[in-house]
């Protein structure tokens, strides 16, 4: 064979023959075909799982998830034939790979330009769609300074990914006194796309009154589980609710060595007070300051379990006073950073009820004003803040106003939907009546609700359990926070006890004969699961 040369004419014409592979089965192995409406119903039936709040659907990795996407716009990014015709690029004739460009002259240039710039509605424009923000006057000129880009920076936005791709499960923080302007609502879609797991923590209950906990909770709800928490390490309320969710994550991500749980939020929302309060110490550096915490940083709950603090992050938005305001009252930025404090009094006064800024301030209850100047001037003169010439330091006035308004002092919180859509009929105004009386009465002497006052009663509270031992049990029973009424051996160990448990169950379970029991696994699953195996086994796929 090797003393031979080879017939090049013999091998040109053997491979000009058309070559046929036979077809093997085992190609075909891993891949499964199913009819159109097995494929619509199957899409939809995993839909509803993952949209619906209280259902978590297991082993997504291992489900066809991508099916739930429209693929049309992928199909028409390589879409290459409408980009190049086929002539062009593929047969014989094809002409030389050239780069594309909008005009071949300089002509061709300066027309592309103006048709481009004809088209150009304004800077920001694309933010504004997409955050639904209205440009408004700028009375002082703030936009453009550089405290208001706060937690918008490429750093602390890379901080959140890199918490995003770790974690397993997002806690988002909420305050409770502005629940709706604390929450990312363009984060959590994307969350729910990547489908990760999504918790919303309304923190700071003890600053606003039980019925409007209960109110945001119950419409919170509604998207995602929702818990309602005060963070404290002393007097903690919600915690072993939030301790119990965690570890039905746990339980559920039994696949995982860890379940990594993010902690995620708008600056100075109390997440790392969140985390000092479930590990029982301080961990985390926390203070009434926005971006205290600086980087991402890792805590280990239990052996299982694992916390990531996040740097506070805000949403891009415009940069024009209402947008500055509103970053002000949600305390993004620190007062004392702001060059003209009194420019977002007004918004306060706004806000809040007149006996209480007399009660704050301890200012006579006759007193009156028409505008927040006079009102600084006022305060002012109260507190010694004055001015070369006797006049009131309007300024630091208002910085004092802002503090207090950050730290909580000043007691205010903004209304759930179910009330402003109520006002019009009498019923509703009967149970609106009824609700502003339970404020009152929560609050009797015009003081801030003390937060023994504003957890009072929160314990009706519908709180998520997802899985819990009734529901597997099949008594499908509300489960009520008992945070602040379980007994010790109710309680959720951590810590030292959480070492301990494992130890325990261990010993118990192999008592007896000596083998593991298997009760456990003899539970059907739980409810709220999507049963994954058994949709796809019913859609074949
Ligand atoms: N009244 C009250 N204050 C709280 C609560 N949770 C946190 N705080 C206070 O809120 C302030 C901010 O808390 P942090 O834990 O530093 O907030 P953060 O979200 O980690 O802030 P960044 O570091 O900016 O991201 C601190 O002064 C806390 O004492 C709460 O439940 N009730």
């Amino acid at each position: 064979m090797y003393n031979k040369k080879p017939d090049r004419q013999r091998m040109k014409e053997q491979s000009l023959k058309p070559v046929r592979i036979q077809p093997d089965r085992r190609w075909f192995g891993n891949t499964r075909v199913i009819a159109q409406e097995k494929m619509q119903a199957f899409r939809e039936t995993i839909a509803k799982g993952v949209e619906d709040p209280f259902s978590v659907v297991l082993k997504s990795s291992k489900l066809p998830m991508s099916l739930l996407c429209d693929t049309e716009s992928k199909a028409s990014r390589m879409d290459l034939l409408s980009v190049s015709p086929y002539q062009e690029v593929f047969s014989k004739k094809r002409q030389q790979k050239r780069a594309k460009i909008a005009a071949s002259d300089l002509e061709g240039f300066l027309e592309a330009a103006e048709k481009k710039a004809e088209g150009y509605v304004g800077d920001k424009s694309s933010l504004v769609d997409a955050f639904g923000v209205e440009k408004s006057e700028d009375p002082a000129g703030h936009a453009g300074e550089e405290i208001f880009n706060k937690g918008t920076s490429r750093r602390i936005w890379g901080e959140l990914y890199k918490v995003v791709d770790a974690s397993d499960v997002l806690v988002f923080v909420l305050d409770a006194r502005d629940p709706m302007g604390t929450r990312c609502v363009q984060l959590e879609r994307e969350l729910r796309r990547r489908q990760k797991h999504v918790v919303l923590l309304v923190n700071k209950v003890d600053l606003v009154p039980t019925w409007v906990t209960r109110r945001w909770i119950s419409e919170l709800m509604k998207e995602f589980p929702t818990l309602a928490f005060h963070a404290s390490i002393t007097n903690p309320f919600g915690k072993n609710s939030l301790l119990n969710l965690l570890r039905q994550f746990a339980n559920l991500l039994k696949d995982k060595k860890h379940v990594t749980v993010g902690m995620v939020g708008y600056p100075n929302v109390g997440k790392s007070s969140v985390i000092n309060t479930l590990k029982r110490k301080k961990v985390c550096k926390a203070a009434p300051v926005p971006g205290e915490t600086k980087v991402w940083q890792y805590i280990a709950l239990t052996r299982k379990l694992y916390l990531l603090d996040c740097p506070g992050i805000v949403p891009p938005s415009a940069s024009d006073f209402d947008a500055d305001c509103a970053k002000v009252l949600k305390g993004v930025v620190r007062a004392e950073r702001l060059k003209t404090p009194s420019d977002y009094i007004h918004e306060v006064l706004l806000r809040v009820k007149k006996p209480y800024l007399l009660q704050r301030y301890r200012l006579p209850a006759d007193t009156t004003w028409n505008d927040s100047e006079e009102f600084l001037t006022i305060l002012g003169k109260k507190m010694g803040k004055l001015v070369k010439g006797g006049d009131a330091d309007i300024d630091t006035a208002a910085r004092i106003v802002l503090y207090d308004w950050q730290r909580g002092r000043i007691p205010y919180f903004t209304a759930p939907p179910e009330i402003q859509e109520e006002k019009e009929t009498p019923e509703k105004d009967a149970r609106l009546a009824e609700g502003a009386s339970e404020a009152a009465a929560e609050g009797e002497d015009l003081s801030i609700p003390s937060a023994a006052q504003s957890l009072n009663g929160l314990s009706e509270i519908p709180c998520v359990h997802v899985f819990d031992e009734e529901d597997r049990r099949g008594e499908a029973t509300p489960a009520p926070d008992k945070a602040s009424s379980s007994t010790p051996s109710q309680s959720f160990a951590v810590n030292d006890e959480e070492q301990e448990a494992p130890k325990k169950k261990r010993r118990r379970k192999t008592r007896g004969n000596g083998r593991p029991s298997t009760r456990s696994d003899g539970v059907a699953p739980e409810p709220g699961t999507l049963d994954w195996k058994a949709v796809v086994a019913e859609f074949g796929i």
